[in-house]
């Protein structure tokens, strides 16, 4: 085997790891964030919401089932950057139609394999996600903590304009129509309007600037607010938006970004957490069943209720807000995250995580349901 190019990867604190360049040889910049899914780097790498993020593997084996013309969740590879263990050579799948490291070479994104992933993830859990850089082209870690302390932070960073789709664009309902819901593509994910079509709705994804009068022209029976990337407390756009959406009392639905978003027009705040959940295992309370889901995320922010303690359990009570009563309706429950908001009086509700997620786990994908359960009785669940 051909001695492959070394690299650096840099943390903005110092730390440093020495390892094999992996996809393109060059250099990048993001915030370093880990993600424990075994399966699913397909759609992670396409996942818009990872915009201007490193991402390093927790597993340590990628790249085994190759990459195939069905998974992407997007038009592109998003990530800033990418870190394995141990890059498989040779994928091997039958949907495959080609190899993770071409594909990451041929998007121009830049990896770091041979990396101690464990070593590293363990740092970013007990100091935090933090600005990082690998370089394949300069090997002196000095200099490049230079450029790591120069490059933007996450806190601030506004990028919706960044994900999103130019022109406006329809996915039609399979089977009989239903329904109409105006997506507001944040850094949607292909997912959500095929979950939505299998349940007849079709759906109109419109750009992140679109206004009130934009949403009506559709004929939208009702809205959904998407994922997205970057700081939530920079989205006065979209939460201006979600405001008209709630007086007017038009169903929504929201994911992740879309969550904070909510939260926001309903007057809460947000704040970054940690480390984040970026994972596929994480355990989430229903509160109006007692059922326990396991769930996909992807949040380094989190929505703050009145009241709320960090990290302690946010009191189950009704929330007065200048929209009604609203009610935490999903907490994650390794660390009592908000995962998700029900408005009471005004038909709303919103989840932290993701029920459109592929490659799965589906125990929340019943959450589609609901949605076509308000629209349908224009009161909520
Ligand atoms: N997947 C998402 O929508 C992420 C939302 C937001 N950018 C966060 O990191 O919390």
């Amino acid at each position: 085997m051909t001695k492959r190019r070394p690299a650096i990867l840099v943390l903005e604190d110092g730390r440093t790891f020495h390892g094999e360049a992996y996809g393109s040889v060059g250099e990048t910049f993001g915030e370093a964030v880990f993600n424990t899914g075994m399966t699913g780097y397909q759609e992670t790498l396409t996942d818009p919401s990872y915009h201007r993020q490193v991402v390093v593997q927790t597993a340590p084996h990628i790249g085994n089932t190759g990459v195939n013309g069905e998974d992407d969740e997007s038009s592109r590879i998003w990530v800033a950057g990418y870190v394995v263990r141990d890059p498989a050579r040779i994928g091997s799948n039958w949907r495959a139609t080609g190899g993770l490291e071409d594909r990451l070479a041929a998007e121009g994104v830049v990896g770091i394999g041979g990396v101690d992933t464990r070593a590293l993830t363990r740092h970013l859990r007990d100091r935090g996600a933090m600005r990082v850089g690998i370089s394949s082209v300069d090997d002196d870690p000095r200099a490049l903590l230079d450029r790591v302390r120069r490059s933007p932070q996450m806190v601030g960073a506004d990028l919706s304009a960044e994900v999103t789709t130019a022109e406006p664009y329809v996915v039609e309902a399979q089977g009989e129509h239903r329904f109409t819901v105006a997506a507001l593509d944040l850094g949607i994910k292909r997912n959500v309007p095929r979950r939505l079509a299998a349940r007849g709705v079709t759906t109109h994804v419109l750009p992140a600037t679109a206004t009130i009068e934009d949403l009506l022209a559709t004929g939208a029976d009702a809205v959904f607010f998407s994922p997205g990337p970057g700081d939530p407390a920079t989205a006065d756009g979209p939460v201006a938006l979600a405001r008209e959406v709630l007086t007017r009392r038009i169903p929504l639905f929201g994911i992740c970004f879309g969550s904070q978003i909510l939260g926001r027009a309903l007057g809460f705040g947000t704040y970054k957490l940690g480390y984040g959940h970026r994972g596929i295992n994480q355990p989430v309370l229903d509160r109006a069943t007692g059922k326990v889901e396991v769930t996909s995320h992807n949040h380094g922010f989190a929505v703050r209720v009145p009241g709320a303690q960090a990290g302690a359990v946010v009191p189950d009570q009704v929330i007065d807000t200048e929209f009604g009563g609203v009610q935490v309706s999903h907490v994650c429950l390794n660390d009592n995250v908000v995962e998700g908001l029900r408005a009471k009086d005004v038909p709303a509700f919103t989840v932290q995580y993701h029920p459109e997620a592929a490659a799965g786990p589906h125990d929340a994908d019943y959450l589609f349901d609901r949605f076509a359960e308000l629209i349908e009785g224009g009161k909520n669940a």
